[in-house]
């Protein structure tokens, strides 16, 4: 029988919900699919998650964790797949391969990284999930031995060449959950309440670990094959570790089947790691600039109440996700005069059609506008037509005289949505296929009839209730609809989109059922590219190239003329730093 772990007596000072938590927050650790986050050949986190392989330990409270890591194990391939389950079957691992070359480094230069554990890492002595407690941050850790070893596997060799770290607790002080029971309190994340810890739940006692330590000293050996050292690392004896050698891995001409550690590789090892920094998170502050819309102020931060990461997905402040702490850095607005400056990169200097995308373009021609407003409205129009006739897309660009129009409606989104009275989010994506929630990247707020592609359907806003930011840009998007295709467009309902610096809109068509064939949206702030390409056939088809390429940029409005333009190609929109997006659509119609 499993024994039934014990709760954690004591908050983790860094944990977090879902994996964009981390890595939105914890530099330490910004990689989605891998265990093994490293940039430049430097590792600098490694997440501990899932089933051992054997002889994977957790040694002496946490002070030694013996891992095998650097990718290539057996895997699920896309395991929301209705069906048999495919599997990837695993590989040897080499010196050569990203991941393993990089912790080799960390391990040669003894550069320390950083452990987390996540709520399936079976060693770990407490019960994580139990209090919602996803992913955790242990500490900083130092490699004191890596080698090779072969594992068991279900590929044709029956057995893979795995590289094994050991991976030791730097100090100086006590890892934080070896902390006594008197000292700790649990944060229980599902109730968001503190608990006191109950001792009667605990099988483990917390005691401190033996305090005498020896020098980092094994004894290797020479290989008389390959010349090359192994250390002694198993009670049975020692073997060669290289895995180009002809007597890798053979114990006195046999291949082990049960080994164990030599209580020597791993005894404590006095560890000199001083000065090492604060892993908490600092809180983001204000820059010289008053500019709150950078690349820092969309990352995530860290709760120094309850220890937890959150996202940052309102757009007027941090909000921690379990204890709803808030954390506002106060800004000033911004004028679409900051973003006159921005080039887009040679290769889309200009609109850009594709070789081959069978686009026609006609000439940028001057739209007359309705006789009321002639005189002071005349707009460059640049319009695309769709080949076999499936839509057109056109570009009305704004001129200095009309945005001020758009340069007030600019300054009331954020405004209002700094105020609160708009409410920029940012939604779970449905299609996420992570561990926990996954949020757009880019906030918004919709108005009108509900448009169930972002939020759902129930954090929509009807009109009569909108800011008037939202009301001044569906007039805007109306009157400029009406100029370009002769016709007033029954637009009732509008997504307001907001980028911070190097947030985007992926890849997707606006193809939700019973959507009009007209959609058109009015851009604010910052330049922005807005790629075009036809929809893969299916999930299996290779993804086709962009065809279409459009700058868009303050007060510009982009019109999708027909069905065909979401049936046949998807967008996306990738701004060159803040800007605001009203798009426009008819639903239900
Ligand atoms: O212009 C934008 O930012 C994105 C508009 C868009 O693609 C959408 O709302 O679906």
């Amino acid at each position: 029988m499993q024994l039934q772990k014990p709760p954690l007596p004591i908050i983790p000072p860094i944990w977090a919900q879902s994996r964009q938590e981390v890595c939105e927050s914890f530099d330490y650790f910004r990689s989605y699919q891998s265990g093994v986050y490293f940039s430049n050949d430097i590792v600098k986190g490694y997440l501990l998650g899932g089933s051992p392989a054997s002889r994977d330990i957790f040694h002496d409270k946490g002070r030694l964790i013996i891992s095998h890591g650097g990718g290539k194990a057996e895997s699920i391939l896309d395991y929301r797949r209705v069906g048999p389950a495919r599997f990837q079957q695993a590989q040897d691992q080499e010196v050569t391969d990203k991941s393993v070359r990089a912790l080799l480094k960390n391990y040669t230069n003894r550069r320390p990284l950083v452990l987390l554990v996540d709520d399936k890492y079976a060693l770990f002595p407490f019960n994580l999930g139990a209090s919602g407690y996803t992913y955790v941050v242990l500490g900083f850790y130092w490699i004191s031995h890596a080698w090779a070893e072969y594992q068991p596997a279900s590929n044709g060799c029956r057995r893979v060449v795995r590289w094994k770290f050991a991976f030791r607790w730097c100090g100086p002080d006590d890892p934080w959950w070896t902390a006594s029971k008197k000292e700790g309190i649990i944060l229980d994340a599902v109730t968001g309440e503190f608990l006191n810890f109950s001792p009667s739940t605990s099988s483990q006692p917390l005691s401190r670990s033996s305090s005498s330590t020896a020098p980092n000293d094994i004894t290797t050996m020479t290989c008389d094959v390959c010349s090359k050292k192994s250390p002694v690392i198993y009670s049975q004896g020692w073997m060669c570790l290289n895995p180009s050698c002809s007597s890798f891995w053979s114990l006195r001409g046999r291949e082990p089947d049960q080994l164990d550690y030599d209580a020597v590789f791993i005894r404590p090892v006095a560890a000199e790691f001083r000065g090492l920094p604060d892993l908490r998170p600092g809180k983001p502050v204000q820059t010289i600039d008053h500019i709150t819309t950078s690349y820092a102020f969309s990352k995530g931060w860290h709760c120094e109440k309850c220890g937890r990461l959150s996202t940052r997905f309102k757009w007027e402040h941090w909000e921690c996700s379990n204890c709803h702490s808030i954390h506002k850095v106060p800004g000033r607005l911004r004028v679409a005069k900051e973003f006159w400056h921005q080039r887009p990169s040679t290769e889309f200097l200009h609109s850009h059609i594709g070789k081959h995308s069978g686009l026609i373009h006609k000439l940028p021609h001057l739209c007359s506008p309705s006789s009321e407003v002639r005189d002071i409205l005349q707009h460059n129009v640049l319009t695309l037509m769709l080949t076999s006739c499936r839509g057109k897309i056109h570009l009305i660009l704004g001129t200095p005289l009309a945005n001020k129009q758009a340069d007030e409606i600019f300054r009331q989104y954020q405004e209002q949505a700094d105020k609160g009275e708009l409410l920029l989010r940012r939604y779970p994506l449905t299609a996420n296929k992570l561990r926990g929630t996954f949020l757009t990247n880019y906030f918004s707020q919709n108005s009108g009839e509900p448009y169930k592609y972002v939020g759902g359907t129930g954090n929509t806003v009807p009109f009569d209730r909108a800011p008037s930011s939202v009301c001044g840009a569906l007039a805007l998007i109306k009157e400029r609809s009406r100029l370009a295709l002769q016709i007033d467009i029954p637009f009732n309902e509008i997504l307001s989109a907001a980028y911070m610096e190097r947030q985007k809109m992926s890849f997707h068509s606006d193809s939700e059922r019973g959507l009009g064939p007209v959609v058109a949206s009015l851009s604010l702030g910052s330049a922005a590219l807005m790629h075009f390409r036809p929809r893969a056939a299916s999930k299996k088809t290779k993804q086709l190239a962009i065809v279409l390429t459009l700058i868009i940029r303050h007060g510009d409005v982009l019109i999708m003329e027909g069905d065909g333009v979401q049936k046949y190609y998807e967008h996306t929109v990738i701004p060159m730093n803040f800007r605001i997006a009203a798009t426009a659509r008819c639903i239900g119609t």
